[in-house]
């Protein structure tokens, strides 16, 4: 079941999704030696909408902490439609994997995900991001993005922001006034 407010148009996935751009091979790299579905996880998250008008994401959603979050902690995967396909206009793809033979793997959540996709870059709201992404592997070796605490506790109802890149703002910096 989707979490509330999740918007109607965009498909709500428990897992990612393999686009058809994914040769087979590159399949079986990302998803290592898998042991059966993983146990579901709520993550101590919340989508909300963003009220403050000086937020530079105002009008939009993030992502908040649910309840107190402890320092260098999961707390949620960034899930979505793993591709290999140019997905050049979408604000929601991260790089997965880049293979030796050039091919390379994103996780686009435009489409479909979860609530990691709502997640703000903290640039103008915040000094510094409290979490991270971070590229890893699960215990049966299959490819992940996962989203974790920096090195300080997440308040109960705090936003969640991570740093895009400066790569990522300066590749959209026509649409933005944001300084990178
Ligand atoms: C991955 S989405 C984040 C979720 C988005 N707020 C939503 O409601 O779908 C990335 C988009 O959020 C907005 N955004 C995120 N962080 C921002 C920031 N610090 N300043 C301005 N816009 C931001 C931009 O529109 C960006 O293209």
């Amino acid at each position: 079941m989707s979490p509330p407010r999740w918007p109607s148009q965009l498909q709500y996935l428990q897992s990612s999704q393999f686009h058809s751009s994914v040769p087979h091979v590159t399949r079986l790299t990302i998803l290592g030696n898998p042991k059966g579905p993983a146990a579901p996880h709520r993550p101590p998250v919340v989508i909300r909408p963003i009220s403050s008008t000086s937020h530079p994401a105002y009008g939009q959603y993030g992502l908040f902490a649910a309840k107190k979050i402890p320092p260098k902690t999961h707390i949620i995967d960034y899930i979505g439609e793993i591709h290999c396909d140019d997905r050049p206009d979408s604000d929601y793809d991260l790089s997965l994997y880049r293979g030796h033979d050039g091919v390379n793997v994103g996780i686009d959540a435009s489409k479909m995900g979860n609530e990691a996709r709502f997640i703000n870059d903290y640039r103008g709201v915040t000094a510094k991001p409290n979490a991270i992404f971070s590229d890893t592997k699960t215990p049966w070796g299959e490819m992940c993005m996962i989203v974790c605490s920096s090195g300080q506790e997440i308040k109960k109802g705090e936003e969640i922001l991570v740093s895009y890149g400066k790569a990522w703002w300066r590749a959209r910096s026509s649409d933005s006034l944001i300084a990178v």
